[in-house]
């Protein structure tokens, strides 16, 4: 379910240990953003050791749930079978059929589509609930990550029912031009939680003014898949 805070095109919070490097800044970090309203929440922790990303995932589980924001797991599709939680996959990551088939048919599964509309037909025909395009704007999270023209939105906006994410570089003044483009989803992980001094306050302030740049979205363009 989308975030109704945000009119049905809201703010997809991405966690990254560069910016939320332990647990205590995970939880707060997340807590600040769930607090000022996010629609959608990934842990996303490439380092972790499983023991470790089990803990904070078990912890984001919990805060997700007291703010009934959906977390979804990035890359990990067998934490994300054993919590019970979505996943998030890409091209080098588990199929979408295999993920669908271990989580089942109300798991929330994202695909990662780079510049590709055949990639995400092909994603959706697989079972995944949104697709995600970008990378948009150069990425300080990700800086390898290749690039995607924001027409690709629109094209997608005529040709797909399902939700679209767009991601990469993304902040408070381009979202605007992000969303106009098509997409529900804004997924950001600096754009919210990388601060010069990490600070709870300053998450929420960013994630309230991502907020306020945010057009709602009209009821006819919602999509009740998430
Ligand atoms: C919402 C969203 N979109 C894209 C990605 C990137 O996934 P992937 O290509 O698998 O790269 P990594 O995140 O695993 O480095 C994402 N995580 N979330
Ligand atoms: C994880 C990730 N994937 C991308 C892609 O284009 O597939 S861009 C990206 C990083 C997103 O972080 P930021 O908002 O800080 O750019
Ligand atoms: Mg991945």
């Amino acid at each position: 379910m989308l975030n109704p805070n945000v009119g049905g095109s809201g703010l997809y919070a991405i966690t990254d240990p560069q910016w939320l490097p332990d647990d205590k800044s995970l939880l707060l970090g997340v807590e600040a953003a769930l607090e000022a309203g996010v629609a959608l929440v990934q842990y996303r922790d490439k380092t972790a050791t499983e023991a470790t990303a089990y803990r904070r995932a078990r912890a984001l589980q919990a805060l997700c749930t007291d703010y009934q924001v959906p977390l979804i797991i990035n890359d990990r599709l067998h934490l994300a079978a054993d919590l019970g939680l979505g996943v998030h996959l890409g091209v080098s990551d588990a199929s979408i059929a295999q993920a669908r088939r271990l989580l089942g048919a109300n798991a929330l599964l994202g695909a990662t589509c780079h510049a590709s509309l055949s990639r995400a037909q092909a994603s959706l025909q697989a079972g995944a609930s949104y697709v995600a395009f970008g990378r948009f704007f150069p990425s300080q999270t990700k800086a390898e990550a290749p690039p995607a023209e924001l027409s690709l939105l629109t094209q997608a906006r005529q040709k797909l029912t399902c939700p679209l994410v767009a991601i990469g570089g993304l902040n408070v003044n381009n979202l605007p031009q992000v969303q106009a483009a098509g997409a529900h989803l804004l997924a950001l992980s600096a754009g919210i939680f990388a601060h010069t001094d990490f600070s709870p306050t300053q998450i929420r302030m960013q994630v309230t003014a991502l907020n306020a740049a945010l057009r709602p979205a009209m009821p006819s363009n919602v999509p009740h898949h998430l």
